[in-house]
């Protein structure tokens, strides 16, 4: 039987990403609702009721109205927005997370997609205090930039009204409450929230993360070759090959470290940087905001739920 999969919200960026990459499937039907009634709940609600796997694309409040909507048991769903990202019932969508975190996605009714700035952090540092490197009480400091259509559609059209003056490097969530500092506590690990500055540069999309290490002071100080080890060592045989990483960096710059190197990808690469004498390192991840940090990532998490192998051109 051919899926129908209905993208709730398929007018906004990170819908109109996901219709784009399933567009040639002939796996799947993809059910839409027209223009004129997609903000209507009792047209969304019949879409929602007669697919089988919904996707929503949709500000927060109104990914919860989706959910309710839903009457039967049979609609699964994956949820793009930060709703339900640490809720219970829901599996968290990042796939590589752990060894068996793609047969939980691919088990579940309801899927939260993982935020986009979170899969940096947690990519870096869920590794290293399962390998007990890095205590769970770190005091960890989280940084990067990302493409402003990380902001959706209002910070697109912001961006694109500004023309030559917008705002290269743009630091927000300055009041250390952003809404992904739950979901980075839980899933990387961690016994309290980072101290995250997030920045928002003037290109449309991809993202390069930081997560320094200031490791002076531990107990047992790990090497550079020890955090590189144990990085490699837990993405080494995730499904699907989107976590890549880099050999242990031995540069003090890399002129490859581009936000926008891997746009239009679903691929996530991570670099270890060390200096032993200093007890310093930093690991860097770059990816893309509308890829692997949401459409990409959604679209992997649709075809676990589907069963699709991961190994072919589909997968991503
Ligand atoms: N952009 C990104 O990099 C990422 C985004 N996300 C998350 O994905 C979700 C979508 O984000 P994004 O695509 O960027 O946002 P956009 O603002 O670009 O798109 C949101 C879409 O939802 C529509 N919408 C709003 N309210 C309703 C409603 N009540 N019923 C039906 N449709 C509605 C909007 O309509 P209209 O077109 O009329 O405004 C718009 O088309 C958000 O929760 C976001 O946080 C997650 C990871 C990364
Ligand atoms: C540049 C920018 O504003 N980025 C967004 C995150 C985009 C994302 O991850 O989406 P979710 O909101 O669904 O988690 C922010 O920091 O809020």
């Amino acid at each position: 039987m051919v899926a129908r999969v209905f993208i709730d919200g398929e007018a906004g960026t990170t819908g109109l990403q996901i219709r784009e990459r399933l567009a040639m499937r002939r796996d799947l039907e993809l059910i839409s609702i027209p223009d004129e009634s997609r903000k209507d709940p009792a047209a969304r609600a019949d879409y929602l009721n007669k697919a089988d796997i919904a996707i929503l694309c949709l500000p927060d409040a109104a990914a919860k109205e989706s959910v309710a909507l839903i009457e039967n048991d049979t609609t699964r769903v994956i949820d793009a927005s930060s709703a339900h990202r640490v809720a219970e019932g829901w599996a968290y969508g990042f796939a590589e997370m752990d060894l068996d975190q793609a047969d939980i996605i691919a088990a579940a009714m309801r899927v939260a997609n993982p935020g986009c700035w979170p899969q940096g952090l947690i990519a870096a540092v869920r590794p290293l205090i399962t390998a007990e490197l890095l205590p769970s009480d770190f005091n960890l400091t989280y940084f990067g930039i990302s493409g402003y259509s990380g902001g959706g559609k209002g910070m697109i059209a912001d961006y694109e009204a500004a023309g030559t003056s917008a705002n290269s490097f743009a630091p927000y969530a300055l009041g250390f409450n952003h809404k992904h500092l739950p979901e980075m506590t839980e899933y990387g690990l961690l016994d309290a929230a980072p101290l995250f500055t997030p920045t928002v540069g003037d290109f449309y999309k991809g993202m390069l993360t930081v997560v320094p290490l200031n490791l002076a002071g531990l107990a047992k100080v790990p090497t550079g070759e020890q955090l590189h080890a144990a990085i490699a060592d837990h993405f080494a045989s995730a499904p699907g090959g989107f976590v890549e990483v880099a050999p242990l960096e031995a540069l003090e710059k890399s002129d490859s470290l581009n936000p926008q190197a891997l746009n239009d990808t679903n691929k996530l690469q991570l670099h270890v940087f060390a200096n032993d004498a200093r007890a310093q390192a930093a690991i860097v991840a770059v990816y893309d905001n509308l890829g692997k940090g949401a459409s990409g990532a959604a679209v992997q998490n649709l075809n676990l739920m589907l069963g699709v192998d991961q190994t072919t051109s589909l997968a991503a």
